[in-house]
């Protein structure tokens, strides 16, 4: 089998795309990586402006509907929750370390930042974290652009700590730059967080089951938790909210403990709930979470849109 992979061409996509293309060429599949840009990549203004929901996603999609390509490895944070009629999520490949990292100036942590100290993030979950641990103590600058250019901003002084996924370090080799390992209960990871999704088209039979050989189940029970309390909040990716599945070994195949917050983005109120039950639940755990965190008056929180 011959299979042509889209992948963005940012040097963290193309690190996760031929972690994928390895795995499939160890099955005996022949690769070839196609480079697409997306809208995404090209707009450097905030995602909550360019519309948020999909921006890396849309031209990867668009490229397999098209036929250019045959597979798309997409950030799994990054993909809308809503399924799409023609393209299956053929397989999420184990995750990598799904928690938030700090990379700050001379090894200072989230609590050791002195007041005033300048910490760049764009995301509205992490801003809205942010706020909740230190309160108006930071001051928060939005930033965008690819991992090496949010590192450079705190080693060239222009920062004082950036706010990153731990996973996206970790494949660029640069986790040595950490400072802080944020705790996933307390810092909220976003749904998906540190997981890839592999997508095809529905119709190329021979391809789903092929990519299937590289899902890890655990992982996929973990995400679809997580991405079922975004679905049900009828937020997208630039909600201020967190969920984060932990899965443990356990009788009947497997434990999941879900975690989420959502919060006000000015800090100044939130929401946090868990719940517990096995892997097969994951989808109604997820759900009803949201449900309760509902219940809680969330909607209003994630309506609010003070940044
Ligand atoms: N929204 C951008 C994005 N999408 C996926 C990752 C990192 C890798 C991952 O979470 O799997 C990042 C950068 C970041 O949040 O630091």
């Amino acid at each position: 089998m011959k299979l042509r992979i889209g992948t963005r061409a940012s040097a963290l996509a193309v690190t996760q795309t031929r972690t994928v293309a390895t795995v499939l060429e160890r099955l005996g599949i022949d690769v070839t990586l196609v480079e697409i840009t997306t809208q995404g990549d090209r707009d450097r203004s905030p995602l909550r402006r360019i519309g948020g929901q999909g921006v890396f996603v849309a031209a990867l999609r668009d490229a397999l509907v098209n036929g250019e390509i045959d597979v798309a490895v997409h950030s799994l944070k990054d993909l809308p929750t809503q399924p799409h009629e023609a393209l299956v999520l053929a397989a999420v490949p184990p995750r990598e370390d799904p928690r938030d990292a700090v990379v700050a100036r001379d090894g200072l942590n989230l609590q050791t930042l002195p007041r005033g100290a300048r910490v760049g993030t764009g995301a509205p979950r992490r801003l809205a974290q942010l706020r909740l641990a230190r309160g108006d103590d930071l001051t928060l600058v939005e930033i965008r652009g690819n991992v090496d250019t949010r590192l450079g901003k705190v080693h060239r002084g222009e920062l004082d700590a950036v706010v990153l996924a731990r996973a996206g370090l970790a494949r660029l080799g640069r986790e040595a730059e950490i400072t802080h390992t944020l705790d996933p209960t307390e810092f909220v990871p976003a749904p998906g967080q540190g997981a890839l999704a592999v997508e095809c088209r529905r119709a190329d039979e021979s391809v789903v089951r092929a990519l299937a050989q590289l899902d890890d189940p655990r992982t996929r029970a973990a995400v679809t938790a997580e991405r079922a309390v975004l679905a049900e909040l009828q937020a997208g990716c630039s909600a201020p909210m967190g969920a984060f599945a932990e899965t443990t070994d356990g009788e009947e195949g497997g434990q999941l403990t879900l975690h989420a917050v959502v919060a006000a983005v000015d800090g100044s109120a939130s929401v946090r709930l868990s719940t517990s039950g096995s892997l097969g639940e994951a989808e109604r755990l997820g759900r009803e979470l949201a449900s309760a965190l509902l219940a809680e008056g969330a909607s209003r929180l994630i309506e609010e849109r003070v940044t």
